[in-house]
């Protein structure tokens, strides 16, 4: 299968491009190296070019064909977001109606989208599955959901097939810790928690310890990339017999508070994670944790990293000597 792999470059693009390359995938990546970085591009095919660019999309498309796009590039940050929400709108929905455009001009019908919890805003149950309300309360969340809005239309009107993914909070790395997480500035708790613990970054700052959580601070469900690669290689399966636009919720059903997250990187790095209180994060929901029953019965998804620490773990083993 010949996949166009946009974003892989980034954090989880790029241990999806080891994943299908390691199942004998043949894949391009397309990445504008904005977040991403070159040396994560340890397989297949790499053009550099940018979705809000159309010529140079182009020139990714040209000459090729392909079964299938995977699409990651975004911009992804919850508090960036509420202070430059034209760049997210630009480049998350603009930027997808390019590719969009692109795909139909060149005849690939098939999609898997990165959307995200943020979609949903406010949680009103315990553990949120595909039919809770979506009401995001941040531009990042409401530009996916946008796409999401778009991705029905065009299986409607063009007959593409799609599956937009809603990750959790994605974390960890490959167990060979060859590629990893590594975002600048780095705004993700995990690698934040571990840095600070290893002395190669500040001190951690807990954004908000007022929440109505058992500990006061935000609870997250963290779900580990390469079970994230998983369910997209199952997904791209899924749309061979299925039409229309679907979505699914991926997480491990279980909720971590920060201080939670910060206890386990102690126990992993073994030593303390020096921590300080800190203000609120605009845009931060007090929990997120997801239901994914649906991805588990209809794509016969099973997250292979159940315990937090595991997860944990091969994130520090990456951040201990990170390649880039
Ligand atoms: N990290 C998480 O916990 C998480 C959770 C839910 C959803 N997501 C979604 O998953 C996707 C990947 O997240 P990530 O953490 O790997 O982010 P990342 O920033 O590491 O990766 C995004 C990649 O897309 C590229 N890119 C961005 N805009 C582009 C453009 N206009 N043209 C070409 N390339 C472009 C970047 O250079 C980067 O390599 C994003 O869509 C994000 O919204 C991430
Ligand atoms: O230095 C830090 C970093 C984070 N946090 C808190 O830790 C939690 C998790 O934060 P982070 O790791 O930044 O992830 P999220 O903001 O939850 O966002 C991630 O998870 C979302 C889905 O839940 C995705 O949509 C986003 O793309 C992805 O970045 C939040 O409560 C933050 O306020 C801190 O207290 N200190």
């Amino acid at each position: 299968m010949k996949t166009l792999l946009c974003g892989g470059a980034g954090y989880i693009g790029s241990h999806m491009l080891k994943w299908l390359v390691e199942r004998g995938h043949s894949v391009t990546v397309l990445d504008n190296l904005s977040t991403g970085h070159r040396e994560a591009v340890q397989w297949g095919e790499f053009v550099q070019a940018d979705l809000l660019d159309p010529a140079s999309l182009e020139s990714a498309f040209a000459g090729r064909s392909f079964d299938a796009v995977i699409h990651f590039c975004a911009r992804s940050l919850v508090g960036e977001s509420v202070a430059q929400p034209y760049d997210y709108y630009a480049n998350n929905v603009a930027g997808t109606l390019n590719l969009l455009e692109a795909m139909k001009r060149h005849g690939v019908s098939k999609l898997v989208f990165s959307s995200t919890a943020a979609v949903f805003g406010h949680p009103v149950q315990d553990f949120i599955d595909e039919e809770h309300p979506k009401a995001p309360i941040n531009p990042y969340g409401a530009s996916k959901l946008m796409v999401e809005r778009i991705l029905a239309d065009a299986a409607q009107a063009h007959g593409l097939r799609s599956m937009a993914l809603r990750y959790f909070n994605a974390a960890g790395a490959s167990p060979e810790s060859d590629i990893g997480e590594s975002h600048q500035p780095e705004t993700h708790l995990i690698p934040n928690a571990l840095r600070a613990a290893l002395g190669t970054g500040p001190g951690l700052k807990v954004f908000g310890s007022d929440y109505p959580t058992p500990d006061g601070t935000c609870v997250r469900d963290y779900v580990h990339v390469d079970d994230l690669a998983q369910a997209h290689e199952q997904a791209l399966a899924y749309m061979d017999t299925h039409e229309g636009a679907h979505a699914f919720n991926l997480g491990n059903g279980q909720g971590f508070s920060v201080r939670e997250v910060i206890d386990a990187a102690s126990r992993v790095a073994g030593r303390p994670v020096p921590y300080e209180l800190a203000p609120r994060r605009a845009g931060d929901p007090p929990v997120l944790v997801a239901s994914s029953q649906r991805a588990r019965a209809e794509l016969g998804w099973s997250p292979r990293y159940t315990s937090l620490d595991d997860i944990i773990e091969t994130a520090y083993r990456w951040h201990r000597n990170p390649r880039y």
